[in-house]
């Protein structure tokens, strides 16, 4: 029997649901006779939370939740932020698909400042991603990092009612959820090094042939070579998106470059490292980098986390 129905399982954030509709439009285009559902779920307790703070056995409640309603029938796929996906897949389930990627950038949203460098002294900036408060206070020591969690509405919400001068979000999520407006400016990555995987989007499967030739045209090779140096960087040195890495891969012609960091919360120690190498084995130059991450004291930093 061919596959006529396609579900989508996701969870029920805004960004979630835009991604989840992003995949079923895409494959609808692709396929238009499939049959194409979404199958949302609420979480228990935290589903106001983008990042799950509930782990069950290392995975957030909400991506196993997701791999259950699969590995259980209930469900074919589901879609993911690539930076929050988990390293490993329980036996039956994979990650075929990595589609094209949004910008990668971090955002800088204010409600009076345009730019990074036009805070003041001392100015409280929104974040609680160590990977991005390590470089906004080795740049700017002055300054106030203050704990943001919540999804992106959440998190825009506590900007407006003047808790903080500014916040950092991931532009990926604003695009796509149309808020273009609120970016006062984008943080290049020289400035600020993304988290591995951010701004794309994946889908995680059960292994089948034929499903997986169906999802097949949303799946883009350059994003995917270079996001598998990113996570191998990432995987080699056992982060998560709690831990400050940050790491960022670009195509240049047949080869990859790739940029990895690690810092320390406060900000004090930057160890940074890059190198080259060709596009079709980004996972050894993943690896190669954080090795080199390690050789430069990188172990130390993140075992004091
Ligand atoms: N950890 C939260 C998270 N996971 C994915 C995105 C959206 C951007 C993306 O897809 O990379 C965000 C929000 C943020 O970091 O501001």
């Amino acid at each position: 029997m061919p596959i006529t129905l396609i579900r989508i399982a996701t969870r029920e954030s805004a960004l979630a649901l835009w991604q989840a509709n992003y995949v079923k439009d895409r494959l609808q285009q692709a396929h238009p006779n499939l049959q194409i559902e979404l199958l949302p779920m609420t979480s228990r307790g935290d589903r106001v939370l983008d990042i799950p703070l509930t782990k069950v056995g290392g995975k957030g409640l909400f991506v196993k939740e997701l791999e259950m309603a699969m590995l259980e029938g209930r469900a074919d796929i589901a879609v993911h932020s690539m930076k929050d996906v988990p390293m490993e897949f329980p036996e039956g389930l994979h990650l075929p698909i990595i589609c094209e990627r949004e910008d990668p950038r971090d955002a800088f949203v204010s409600n009076h400042y345009a730019s990074f460098d036009e805070l003041p002294q001392g100015a409280v900036v929104g974040t609680s991603s160590l990977r991005r408060q390590c470089q906004l206070l080795a740049r700017r020591p002055d300054l106030q990092v203050k704990f943001l969690r919540g999804n992106v509405n959440t998190r825009l919400a506590k900007l407006d009612a003047g808790e903080y001068d500014a916040i950092i979000l991931a532009a990926a999520g604003l695009l796509r959820l149309e808020m273009r407006e609120r970016i006062r400016s984008f943080l290049s990555t020289n400035v600020l090094l993304p988290a591995g995987g951010q701004g794309a989007v994946g889908i995680e499967a059960r292994h089948d042939s034929e499903l997986e030739a169906l999802l097949t045209p949303l799946h883009c090779a350059e994003t995917a070579a270079r996001l598998s140096a990113e996570r191998a960087l990432v995987k080699r040195l056992n982060g998560g998106c709690q831990v400050p890495i940050g790491c960022y891969a670009e195509l240049e012609g047949d080869s990859l470059w790739l940029r990895g960091l690690v810092g320390s919360p406060d900000g004090k120690t930057l160890i940074h490292a890059e190198c080259r190498g060709p596009a079709d084995n980004g996972e050894a130059l993943g690896t190669q980098l954080a090795e080199q991450l390690l050789a430069d004291g990188a172990g130390k930093i993140l075992e004091a986390i």
